[in-house]
């Protein structure tokens, strides 16, 4: 297997160069040549695999550089239950009928993003290791995928994070979780701004190509395809134990900020896993519903990026669209690259309302959308409780929210757990006047020592410093 930008760039690359580039030369984002098909007869034959050996068979369709053994081996080491809290890894939890719950932050950092993460470390580790070379990860976070990549990365030979957040933007907890990591190769920086200014520098450095080869920048957000690549996994998973039959159909509501979990969705569905509707979720900030019901893709502005009690999906830029426009426009790199360049960069948007591929989107791709409001997050979260003796935390409600809109009777309705209760504790004593539970090993975290540092919303502020750590190191 083969990946291309979505801006067309001549290289075709290898999964572990895509691995450790992250962005493309071009700024565009790797995907796959094609989608590699699963026919209902493999399909059937997975029903029998544990996650890891799921994970195995799903990623071998993808990386064409790395040993069976060696690929089987860090699936291995990667998903265990002692990881991820219990044999099945990720879960299935009844709600009511016909809605379900998919577990997916049961990992060391308690949200979705320790999926795909803790993947992503070990086959860092392995391949810079087999390369004999270091790397210097740049990081964009609105509070959970920083904490679960420093996590991921820490103490990992060759490789320093450093993570930028939205300074004051994220929960007392998730900045407890990463602020007060001592490790010497992790480098917390707040930015002055939101997650779109922070995620726009990301991109900014790894696009001056000579600073990136020059420091060797490395990408763990889901611009990077490892981290989409593994949470496709999920999908796979959620899917065969939520059905009981060959090419059943099932659905799943995403809870939506940089379109990375939904997108894993798209490619699972892509490879022909019957998902009949792909709902995604957003907050108040809801850039992403509105391209979905309008076709009119409309970045916010700083000042317009709201912030809310889902605060992890507090963004208004999503990197990960440009993959599912590139599928829409027909795998179409130039049309891709002038909406995804010149347009943003012009107009800070796009119109696809009038085109013909964006009139049958839902039909073929199977999006729908919606978005919820503070109080929606309130009440779902109080009926979920009271009815199903379920505790969820607010972007887990969004999702439970519009996963209500969009049921269809008889079918499965899967909704993504991204992360837990206790990261979000102000708005669900709010909700139900108790606190979370709260793992013991998280006990006085808000109360350990900081270890962060504050800079301008400027990329080469944040060059400065990654230059400054890596000479003295
Ligand atoms: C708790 C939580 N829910 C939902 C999301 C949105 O996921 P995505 O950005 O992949 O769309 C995030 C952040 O990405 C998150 O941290
Ligand atoms: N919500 C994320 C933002 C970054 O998303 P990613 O999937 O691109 O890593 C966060 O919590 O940091």
């Amino acid at each position: 297997m083969h990946y291309v930008s979505t801006r067309g760039h001549s290289g075709r690359k290898q999964f572990c160069e895509t691995l450790l580039e992250g962005l493309a030369p071009d700024g565009g984002l790797y995907v796959p040549e094609t989608y590699p098909r699963v026919d209902d007869a493999t399909l059937d034959a997975w029903r029998a695999l544990s996650y890891p050996s799921l994970a195995f068979e799903v990623l071998s369709l993808y990386i064409g550089d790395i040993p069976s053994a060696d690929l089987k081996a860090i699936c291995e080491k990667t998903y265990t239950p002692e990881v991820f809290g219990s044999p099945k890894i990720a879960p299935l939890r009844q709600l009511g009928k016909g809605l379900h719950l998919q577990e997916l932050s049961n990992g060391p950092t308690l949200a979705f993003k320790d999926m795909a993460m803790q993947l992503l470390g070990n086959l860092l580790e392995y391949e810079l290791a087999r390369r004999h070379e270091d790397l210097n990860i740049l990081g964009a976070t609105s509070g959970d995928t920083g904490s679960a990549a420093e996590y991921a990365m820490r103490g990992k030979r060759g490789v320093r994070v450093f993570m930028l957040s939205p300074r004051g933007r994220m929960s007392a907890f998730q900045q407890a979780q990463m602020f007060s990591l001592q490790d010497s190769n992790i480098h917390n920086i707040t930015i002055d701004g939101v997650f779109d200014n922070c995620q726009d520098i990301v991109k900014r450095v790894s696009s001056d190509l000579e600073f990136k080869q020059r420091y060797r920048i490395g990408a763990v957000n889901s611009i990077n395809w490892a981290r989409l690549l593994a949470q496709v996994v999920y999908y796979f998973y959620g899917y065969l134990q939520a059905t009981e039959r060959r090419s059943a159909g099932a659905s799943f509501t995403v809870p939506s900020g940089n379109f990375g979990n939904i997108c894993a969705g798209h490619v699972a569905r892509m490879m022909g896993l019957p998902i009949s509707r792909l709902v995604l979720a957003t907050n108040e900030n809801d850039v992403l519903d509105e391209f979905f019901r309008t076709g009119i893709y409309r970045v916010r502005s700083r000042t317009d990026t709201l912030e809310t009690s889902s605060p992890s999906m507090d963004i208004s830029k999503a990197s990960n669209l440009e993959r599912f426009v590139f599928d829409l426009l027909g795998r179409d790199a130039g049309r891709t690259k002038l909406l995804f360049e010149d347009q943003l960069r012009e107009r800070g948007a796009f119109d696809l309302s009038g085109d013909p591929c964006f009139a049958d989107a839902a039909a073929r791709f199977g999006f729908r959308s919606g978005r919820s409001t503070h109080a929606d997050r309130l009440a779902t979260i109080r009926d979920t409780w009271g009815r199903y003796d379920t505790m969820i935390d607010p972007h887990t409600a969004d999702g439970v929210t519009v996963a209500h809109m969009h049921g269809s009777p008889g079918e499965p309705m899967i909704v993504l757990e991204t992360a837990l209760p206790i990261k979000f504790a102000a708005t669900i004593r709010e909700a139900l006047g108790r606190e979370p539970d709260r793992p013991a090993r998280f006990d006085g975290i808000e109360d350990l020592p900081k270890r962060v540092e504050a800079l301008p919303a400027d990329a080469q502020a944040v060059k400065n410093y990654i230059a400054r750590i890596a000479q003295t190191h």
